[in-house]
């Protein structure tokens, strides 16, 4: 029996080792390439473009506010590599017209050529109990967050079917993993994202583009103070449970991801966890990567289990300490 199992073990092994050539991509080379950065003017997005730049490519930094983009571009500028390099800005709100979005895509490529690689990280988060979260924050954070990444990725994708290469980076979070607490508006606007990036990878991995879902922990960066200031007591807690990441590694971490044309991106050991557990169907870019899912997928399901049950703990602790307090205030 035992020496069945082997063999069959043996022989899965074999197999997925001989279909490795179809399913790993070739890498992309950033140098020459252009690569146009949604977000790019703060956090995780500024720190994409440093590292595109570090790398040889030529950048296009796309958000609302043009002086922000205007002194991302001068720190960006100081990471190049050669002085052909180009830094270009130009402003839209990637959410509200596709007319428009289409319109700045067609903009950078006459002046950078043709967009070889797309990232998606326009967006933010608001985080609140269900029934504090102000009602028109669910459209809007689906605006930005969705739409805000179908609309420059629909803009791309024609010229890189007919050029047969590309990447698209959708940046999802932890967030679109796992729904938690306070994150009732959000989390939906990351899972979104994730079912975008698996039904348009499946259409165009023939064209050989290659479609990155990055799904960051908590990154220090502008958005995320914006975002502490009304957190929840509850989703604070259970954050924690995951260290602060600094936003220069997550972004090194989506570069080298997206290059190398993997579909799933994620960072650090829940990261890995978490990736693991919710493979799903999403494609496969590597052998290494379907051994590690099938092998580890029962054990880190345990693993979760501890952690729900710590994050409800919290949750009804939260609760029953709320309840006390305003108790105490009533009979003030
Ligand atoms: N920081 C974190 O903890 C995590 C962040 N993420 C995700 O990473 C992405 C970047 O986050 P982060 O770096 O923290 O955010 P920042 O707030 O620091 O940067 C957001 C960028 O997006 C731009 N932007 C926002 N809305 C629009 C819009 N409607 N149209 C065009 N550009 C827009 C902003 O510029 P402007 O306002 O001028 O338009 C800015 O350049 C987000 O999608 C976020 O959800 C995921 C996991 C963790
Ligand atoms: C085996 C299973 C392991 C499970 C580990 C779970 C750890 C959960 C921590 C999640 C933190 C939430 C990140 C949201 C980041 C984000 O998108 C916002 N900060 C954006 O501003």
């Amino acid at each position: 029996m035992l020496l069945l199992a082997l063999a069959f073990t043996v022989a899965f092994v074999l197999l997925l080792y001989m279909v490795s050539p179809l399913i790993s991509p070739k890498a992309l080379k950033l140098a020459g390439a252009h690569v146009v950065v949604t977000g790019g003017s703060s956090g995780i997005g500024k720190c994409i473009a440093i590292e595109c730049l570090k790398q040889g490519a030529f950048i296009t930094l796309v958000a609302r506010d043009e002086n922000k983009l205007l002194r991302a571009k001068k720190e960006i500028e100081k990471n190049a590599i050669n002085d052909k390099q180009v830094v270009l800005c130009i402003s839209v709100d990637v959410s509200k017209d596709y007319g428009q979005v289409e319109n700045v895509i067609k903009q950078a490529q006459e002046k950078l050529g043709p967009v070889d690689m797309l990232v998606n990280c326009a967006g933010f988060a608001v985080s609140g109990k269900f029934e504090d979260v102000d009602i028109d924050c669910f459209g809007k954070l689906m605006e930005v967050n969705y739409l805000g990444s179908v609309y420059p990725s629909r803009a791309v994708i024609h010229t890189m079917k007919e050029r047969r290469m590309g990447r698209i980076v959708f940046v999802s979070s932890q967030a679109g993993q796992v729904g938690l607490f306070g994150y009732t508006a959000y989390s939906p606007t990351k899972f979104a994202v994730r079912g975008l990036a698996e039904a348009l990878q499946m259409e165009v991995k023939p064209y050989n583009i290659y479609v990155t879902v990055a799904y960051p922990p908590d990154t220090d960066t502008p958005g995320f103070q914006e975002e502490n200031k009304s957190k929840p007591l509850e989703t604070q807690l259970i954050s924690e449970t995951s260290n602060v990441c600094q936003a220069e590694h997550v972004a090194r971490v989506i570069v080298k991801d997206a290059t190398q044309g993997n579909f799933n991106s994620s960072i650090g050991s829940d990261g890995y966890m978490l990736s693991s557990l919710t493979c799903g169907m999403s494609p496969v870019t590597s052998i290494t990567e379907v051994l590690q899912q099938v092998i580890t997928m029962g054990l880190f399901r345990i693993i979760a289990l501890f952690y729900l049950g710590s994050f409800d703990s919290i949750v009804r602790r939260c609760m029953i300490q709320r309840e006390k307090s305003e108790h105490e205030n009533k009979s003030k």
